[in-house]
């Protein structure tokens, strides 16, 4: 299958570089110094595995229109990855692996065929060149935004083929906002208070607070239609206990001096409250507490003094 993953960071190079392992036809697009190291010495993937792969990659989109489209930016990038694409986007497959809600969305809008996925696995861009695959996990893909198509199963078994363990949903969107709803809960917490997902679980105060935001989401996404695919409570103990050990990505984001994916979690869930009369006051709350530490002046020097 000829692949093009748009937005070759961490999680698209750890799946493209592997897609290209077992045989796929894959281009990484991404950024400069990432591409010309791969283009140089190869994606090396450590972590997990230990492997140079010489995967070809470029800085912008080749004419020739590919099978499929892994979209793996961040998701505040969405739509300037997708104009910047504009002409190998139309018609064509597109799965979104990313984190956050409105990504198919936006998909759709220029023209492309939306496949939703979440994944489980973790990366990260150690080095221009270099990506450590930090867990194992599992991936879900499906039609977005429910329903079954062949060229989703053939995404499923070359996945599978590769090493990403992956499996195919009728209900994408209920994966999707299930994962964004834990993700509303862990992530602007553990950055706010600076801690491992694992100190949420063991701390009651954090843990009852966590609960409370996931109810307020689940209830939002019911009033919305969508049919949750797995109880995002349990999904939030589930994940807790399997990523204890991780500083949450928009953490590592506030620590970068990055921007955070906070629009397309917390944001949306105030947005899509707001669509159907609802109010949202604790995602509103954590998503004005994270823009508002995006932009103190200095950022995270601001908050804790020194950045690491
Ligand atoms: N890293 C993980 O472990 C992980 C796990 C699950 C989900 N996700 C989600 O996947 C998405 C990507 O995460 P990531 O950690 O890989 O981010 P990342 O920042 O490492 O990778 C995204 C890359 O896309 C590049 N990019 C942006 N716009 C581009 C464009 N127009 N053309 C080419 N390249 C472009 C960026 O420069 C960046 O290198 C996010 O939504 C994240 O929440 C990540
Ligand atoms: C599951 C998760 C919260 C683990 O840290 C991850 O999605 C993240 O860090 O964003």
């Amino acid at each position: 299958m000829k692949i093009y993953v748009l937005g070759a960071g961490a999680i698209g190079s750890l799946f493209g570089g592997l897609l290209f392992a077992a045989g796929e036809d894959v281009v990484l697009i991404g950024r400069k110094p990432h591409v010309d190291a791969i283009n140089k010495r190869g994606l090396r993937i450590t972590g997990i595995i230990e492997e140079v792969i010489k995967v070809p990659a470029t800085i912008s989109p080749p004419e020739e229109k590919p099978d499929l489209i892994i979209l793996a930016t961040k998701s505040y990038s969405t739509v300037e990855a997708l104009r910047a694409s504009k002409a190998i986007v139309e018609d064509t497959w597109i799965l979104s692996i990313q984190n956050g809600i409105g990504n198919e969305d936006e998909i759709r809008k220029f023209g492309g065929k939306p496949i939703g996925g979440i994944t489980t696995n973790g990366a990260i861009l150690v080095s221009s060149g270099v990506v450590k695959w930090t867990g194992k996990g599992i991936t879900v893909v499906g039609l977005y935004p429910k329903g079954r198509h062949t060229f989703v199963d053939k995404i499923s078994e070359i996945f599978n083929r590769a090493g990403l363990e992956t499996i195919v949903s009728e209900n994408i969107e209920g994966w999707i906002w299930a994962k964004a709803i834990v993700n509303s809960a862990i992530n602007p917490i553990g950055t706010l208070l600076r801690v491992k997902n694992g100190a949420i679980l063991d701390n009651e105060e954090l843990l009852s607070v966590a609960v409370e935001v996931v109810k307020e989401g689940c209830k939002v996404a019911t009033q919305n239609g969508v049919k949750l695919e797995v109880h995002p409570i349990d999904l939030l103990f589930q994940t807790l206990k399997k990523t204890r050990e991780n500083y949450n990505s928009m953490l590592q984001d506030i620590l970068k001096g990055r921007k955070t994916e906070i629009d397309y979690i917390n944001g949306k869930i105030v947005e899509y409250a707001k669509s159907v009369g609802l109010e949202a006051p604790l995602n509103f709350l954590l998503w004005g507490l994270i823009k508002g530490m995006e932009k103190l002046h200095g950022g995270v020097e601001n908050v804790w003094g020194k950045r690491e």
